[in-house]
């Protein structure tokens, strides 16, 4: 589904790379959570995914297509595989629930017939079936959250990317957006999701990938937002405690970890 083999990305001005050296693999119908502090390369990764940016060296494969090759001509019929959210939601602010849905389906020709079917019924899956005409202004952050994701789920994407879908939303609208993710995924749809939200990512229980500087350090099977131990990059030879100040216990206790 995804692979990132060696992926490197420098963004030009910049001394140290936003990713580096990243290699893994994510399978179909995983949901994974990418975790790392602010500027730890969570973001960069998603773009990469998109081909929002290219790497400066490395190849990422995504829904076996390799998208370094992708020509521009193509990437918008690459990108119709994906749906994206993002925290700040990017709703169109003039249009109505049902048209801020139905827009992603007239962009890419979709019928009035199939649009008139289809985003009621993703609205519905939302828990937005009576909010159709409302503007997004008149809506809770979390209802707003909701037509991003209708919308980013509408054209059925096989893999869904979510940038910090929570970071606006008070805890128990975050539980309900994270039940209706949960329930994306459980339909097949591959889930990455990046956040600072420590408690959605322990209550959950999914693989965690965890970047420091643009390296994984970390990539459980069922994960929290902080693990026991973290393996600190040393130089070869260098043969000191390899954990992180203040920790405990061996790098691999416990959470059947993948690379
Ligand atoms: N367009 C850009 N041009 C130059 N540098 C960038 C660009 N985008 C990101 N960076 C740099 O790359 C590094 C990783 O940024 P990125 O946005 O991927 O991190 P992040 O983990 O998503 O952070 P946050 O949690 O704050 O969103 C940072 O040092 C950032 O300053």
């Amino acid at each position: 589904m995804i692979r990132f083999d060696q992926v490197t990305k420098l963004y030009s001005g910049n001394t140290r790379p936003a990713l580096n050296s990243v290699t893994l693999e994510i399978q179909r119908g995983e949901f994974v959570f990418l975790v790392g502090a602010s500027g730890s390369g969570k973001s960069s990764f998603l773009r990469l995914i998109l081909k929002e940016e290219n790497p400066t060296k490395g190849e990422i494969h995504v829904l076996g297509q390799n998208v370094g090759r992708l020509s521009s001509r193509k990437v918008p019929y690459f990108r119709r595989n994906l749906g994206v959210v993002f925290q700040d939601f990017r709703l169109l602010p003039q249009k109505t629930v049902f048209d801020n849905v139905a827009f992603t389906l007239q962009v890419i020709g979709k019928s009035k017939g199939f649009i008139q079917e289809a985003v009621p019924d993703v609205l519905k899956m939302v828990g937005l079936a009576g909010k159709a005409s409302r503007f997004p202004h008149e809506l809770s952050g979390g209802e707003q959250q909701r037509v991003a994701i209708a919308r980013a789920i509408v054209n059925r994407p096989a893999l869904l990317l979510a940038d910090e879908p929570t970071g606006n939303l008070d805890p128990s609208t975050s539980a309900g957006i994270m039940a209706l993710l949960e329930r994306i995924s459980q339909s097949g749809t591959t889930v990455i999701m990046a956040t600072h939200d420590a408690g959605i990512v322990d209550q959950m229980k999914r693989r965690v990938i965890e970047l420091v500087s643009g390296q994984i350090v970390r990539d459980e099977r069922q994960g929290g937002y902080l693990t026991q131990t973290i393996p600190i990059q040393r130089p070869a030879g260098d043969v000191g405690d390899q954990r992180r100040p203040g920790t405990s216990g061996s790098a691999s206790s416990g959470s059947g970890g993948l690379s």
